[in-house]
């Protein structure tokens, strides 16, 4: 399968591939493959039989090919440690969303430059662990200032940029007041930085009413939208997400069988709602696993995310949340892999081609096929059943985003 002819560009044959997952309906999982790789997109996809003559080549030596994972939930702007709060969890104290507030207080107190380097920090690790699209989060500034600040170091790092001014009531703020301020100026001042806007719609955060009132500001604004949702309790997030044709809901550990056939059904007739999961969440904060099964059973469509932040997930591996989707969750290999590639793709609507306001196309993220950009994962293990097999075992060895080599095994000419 090939892609239209375009300006000729440097070409790399990933030969030896023992196992291709495409997350392409008509490719599929492929044995002995090869995949082409033109300037930052997949040219072609074969067997490796077949291959045709490129400028560089590598062999992988029977080794599994995936697509890279798309985290599609971070909050990587913050400065500071919580690890004494885990340890207090860990020996029996339970999670609350107050504590969101002893990160925004380090994170007001650091630098611009000691912020982006945490980001960095971060999304290198991520990299190496075989995350090629990276969304991330405002939400530990709280200030039009500090969002914005927040905004501007999170754009250009990440893949895409999410407003959650609606993250906690900052100490010392009326909850009213502090939403006008979110649904006004926070918003114009971010909007032009940011593709989405989320708020943490739960008890001890705001309330469906408040919730509702940022979520349309910021449709208002043509931007998308995505709700923390479900995460301590049962809650409002996940109908108030559906109803405004969110592009996520995530969290989704609480939810009733009204609640998983409604997420089913906004796939019905077109674009939908995704129930993102966030096992590493779930089992950091000892609440139960979010029903991934159930969700699927139902016919939701499923993203798998880190969300990696200091007090709820500090994690930046997209493996030990697939590892743990497979073990704990009752998902299948394949299942979870394809939630935390193609999933995460669609939670950030980066599955089909799009172009940005300035006119930049962006090829599509999640697949291996010709047209994507060309973000793949080498595994050290002939299947991606090893991902959940050997949980634990880092198993990268190579990584290429947007056609560049950027983790372990390079090409020869
Ligand atoms: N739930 C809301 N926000 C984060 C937690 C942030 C924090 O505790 O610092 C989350 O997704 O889990
Ligand atoms: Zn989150």
């Amino acid at each position: 399968m090939a892609a239209p002819a375009g300006p000729p560009r440097r070409s790399t044959l990933i030969t030896g591939i023992g196992e291709l997952t495409t997350n392409d309906d008509e490719l599929g999982r492929m044995r002995d493959a090869a995949v082409v790789l033109e300037g930052d997109a997949i040219a072609w996809v074969g067997s490796a039989a077949d291959a045709p003559a490129t400028d560089e080549r590598v062999d992988v030596a029977g080794r599994a090919v995936l697509p890279g994972w798309v985290d599609s939930h971070t909050h990587l702007v913050f400065a500071g440690d919580r690890s004494a709060e885990f340890e207090a969890r860990m020996a029996g104290a339970a999670y609350a969303a107050g504590g969101i507030g002893v990160t925004v207080a380090a994170t007001r107190a650091a630098s611009d430059a000691e912020l982006a380097a945490n980001l960095d920090r971060l999304a290198d690790e991520a990299l190496r662990g075989g995350t090629t699209a990276l969304e991330t989060k405002t939400g530990y500034g709280l200030t039009v200032a500090d969002e914005l600040r927040s905004a501007r170091i999170a754009a250009g790092r990440a893949d895409s940029v999410t407003f959650l001014g609606a993250h906690l009531v900052p100490a010392g703020a009326e909850a009213d007041d502090y939403v006008d301020l979110v649904a006004g100026a926070m918003l114009e001042a971010v909007a032009p930085l940011v593709d989405a806007v989320d708020v943490f719609c739960e008890r001890g955060a705001f309330d469906e009413p408040q919730s509702r009132r940022v979520l349309e500001a910021a449709r208002a604004r043509g931007l998308a939208l995505r709700v923390h949702g479900n995460q301590l309790g049962p809650g409002p997030g996940v109908r108030l997400a559906v109803e405004l044709g969110a592009l996520s809901v995530d969290h989704v550990a609480f939810l009733d069988d009204d609640e998983v056939a409604l997420l089913a059904d906004s796939w019905q007739g077109g674009r939908g709602t995704v129930a993102t999961v966030l096992p590493a969440c779930d089992l950091s904060t000892r609440m139960p696993l979010a029903p991934a099964r159930r969700l699927l059973d139902a016919g939701a469509v499923v993203a798998i995310a880190t969300n990696c932040n200091p007090g709820t997930s500090y994690t930046t591996s997209m493996a030990f949340c697939v590892a743990t989707a497979v073990l704990q969750m009752g998902l299948t290999i394949e299942e979870a892999v394809r939630a935390a590639t193609l999933g995460g793709a669609v939670a950030l609507d980066r599955d089909a081609p799009r172009t940005t306001a300035g006119g930049r196309a962006l090829p599509p993220l999640g697949r291996i096929r010709p047209g994507a950009r060309a973000d793949l994962q080498v595994l050290d293990a002939p299947s991606i059943a090893h991902l959940a097999y050997r949980p634990g075992v880092p198993l990268v060895h190579a990584v290429w985003r947007a056609g560049e080599p950027v983790v372990g095994q390079r090409p020869i000419p």
